[in-house]
């Protein structure tokens, strides 16, 4: 058994959307295949991965480091103990020769995303969902197909009034939504407030919103938005200020009493072990982010959860970011809280697998292998044309 190709290209999910920090309008990111000579069902095995939106393609280290690295090993190297399916570790530690600790800047975005392809592959080769082989390997023994996911969109756009913003959000709600999240911090405080104040119109009962401020606030502004946020009931108040700035956002836990969530732009173990020891975040309330396909895969968010356990946080705080079906895997397999969806946004690469409905902020995930993105035509016609 042996790994006979690594593929990757680069595709577009611009949008003319903004958040507070960047605009959408040059994005694109990193579609991978990992070919096997695993034969099943008459046909080699292929695994799949792309990275989450945000970070940009990475085809430039993984062609010149990362997908070398693993051809390069010797197969049995790259096999696990059984004998009978690849090791998603000792491919890890491949990709990662010669490479120091920290600074771990977007390297983890490309080993990521062929580590997601990689868990694809492993699961396929074990003829099952990873859901459930992630739930036999490292969880309870049983997964639970039924996934908290919340409808992410609220952008900045050129020209949207606030009717636009409602009708985004109604349409969110119509497909069986009940926690939305928009934007804060690309406009100033009374505009989001007035966008907010919009926004919580057209919920009904049961239904919350989350705003996100990605990253944008100093302190003074971070600590001005948790006050004024303060008067409603949010679901959740995201990323007030830098992400690396764990200070800050103590200091925001400090005076802010709704939920916090952070965490999105930690791309390491170390990274997410330092939001835990120094950024004030609490156990009974706030939500972690950390999403494998920014950060060096499921091979390290593994061992993110180990640290948790150490902790004494629950995977049920963690709802990653980045609406992949790789999450909703994770999340299924080890009991994660839920996971973040964009219904209109950065498509065909997000998203559930066909005919999946939405019903009160909850999905099943199917009985598909692997991943699942064969059950998912839009975007597996994009993943079949990097092997064809
Ligand atoms: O706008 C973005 O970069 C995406 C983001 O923060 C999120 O989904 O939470
Ligand atoms: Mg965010």
């Amino acid at each position: 058994m042996r790994i006979l190709d690594i593929r990757e290209q680069t595709f577009p999910i611009s949008s003319p959307i903004r958040n507070a920090f960047i605009d959408f309008s040059r994005m694109n990111l990193s579609l991978v295949a990992v070919v096997t000579d695993v034969v099943r069902e008459g046909r080699p095995v292929v695994g799949y991965g792309f990275n989450s939106n945000g970070r940009y393609g990475q085809g430039s280290m993984m062609r010149e480091r990362f997908i070398p690295r693993v051809l390069e090993t010797e197969p049995e190297e790259l096999i696990d103990s059984s004998g009978e399916n690849l090791d998603p570790a000792a491919i890890w530690s491949a990709m990662m020769r010669n490479e120091k600790p920290g600074g771990h800047g977007e390297r983890s975005v490309a080993v990521g995303t062929i580590d997601m392809a990689v868990w694809d592959a492993v699961a396929k080769i074990a003829e099952k969902p990873l859901y459930q082989l992630l739930a036999e390997r490292y969880g309870q023994g049983t997964p639970d197909r039924e996934v908290f996911v919340y409808a992410a969109g609220g952008y900045y756009y050129p020209g949207q009034d606030l009717k636009a913003l409602q009708d985004e959000m109604r349409g969110y709600l119509d497909r069986g939504y009940s926690v939305v999240k928009k934007k804060i911090g690309g406009a100033d405080l009374d505009t989001d407030r007035r966008r907010i104040d919009a926004v919580l119109d057209v919920l009904g009962p049961g239904q919350r919103l989350a705003v996100d401020a990605n990253g944008r606030f100093d302190r003074e502004t971070a600590l001005r938005y948790a006050e004024a946020l303060s008067d409603y009931d949010l679901f959740w108040y995201e990323e007030p200020g830098d992400p690396l700035d764990f200070e800050l956002q103590a200091a925001v836990a400090e005076v802010y009493r709704g939920p916090l969530a952070t965490g999105e732009n930690l791309f390491s173990m170390q990274d997410s072990r330092n939001l835990i020891r120094y950024g004030g975040m609490r156990r009974d309330r706030d939500w972690l982010q950390f999403d494998c396909a920014l950060s060096y895969g499921l091979v390290e968010y593994l061992r993110t959860l180990e640290m948790l356990r150490e902790n004494d946080w629950s995977p049920g705080r963690c709802v990653p970011h980045g609406g992949h079906q790789m999450s909703l895997n994770i999340a299924a397999g080890l009991g994660l809280g839920g996971n973040e969806s964009y219904p209109d946004l950065f498509q065909p690469f997000g998203g559930f697998p066909d005919g999946v409905q939405v019903q009160d902020s909850r999905i099943v995930m199917p009985e598909l292998p692997g991943i699942g993105f064969e059950g998912k035509s839009d975007l597996f016609t994009h993943m079949a044309g990097l092997v064809a």
